[in-house]
């Protein structure tokens, strides 16, 4: 899927789930890696930062507001990344691969480390378990010519 097939996550009735969106944010062949402060069962994890879409937000939308609230940066959603995971019921996790346009990431909500990691240095931090699963496509992109 590209961003021209991105359609609103509650286009729905509200028997849908709720979407969270997060990023990995590519800048110079590296992804950047968030690590949770809270809450309490995912703090000190490592994830691609994002949120919940509101109502009537498209998922690039909401991940493209949610980089800017979280990391101080402008990104733009490039491609979403294979796979859809219950985070937990009612609400259904979507990974997209995203690009920095401006700003130098900083830690101002939800996280309290980032680090930028190259293709080899993907493993070196503890991901939250559905995080892990999309490394491989990850490190593909990074490698990319
Ligand atoms: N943002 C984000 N959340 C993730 C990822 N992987 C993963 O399992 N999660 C889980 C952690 C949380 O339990 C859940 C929702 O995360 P969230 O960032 O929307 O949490 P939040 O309640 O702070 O969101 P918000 O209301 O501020 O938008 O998804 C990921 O890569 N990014």
């Amino acid at each position: 899927m590209d961003r021209t097939t991105d359609r609103p996550a509650h286009a729905g009735g509200a028997a849908e789930n709720r979407i969270v969106v997060g990023g990995a944010l590519i800048h110079r062949g590296r992804v950047l890696a968030a690590r949770r402060s809270a809450p309490a069962e995912v703090a000190g994890r490592w994830e691609f930062p994002g949120g919940k879409a509101e109502p009537g937000e498209t998922e690039t939308e909401a991940l493209e507001r949610e980089l800017m609230e979280e990391l101080g940066v402008r990104a733009r959603a490039l491609t979403r990344l294979p796979g859809a995971w219950l985070v937990r019921p009612g609400l259904e996790l979507r990974l997209w691969a995203a690009e920095l346009l401006a700003g130098d990431p900083r830690p101002l909500q939800d996280h309290d480390e980032l680090r930028w990691l190259g293709p080899a240095e993907l493993a070196d931090v503890e991901w939250l378990e559905h995080d892990r699963e999309v490394l491989p496509e990850v490190a593909r992109l990074l490698t990319a010519p």
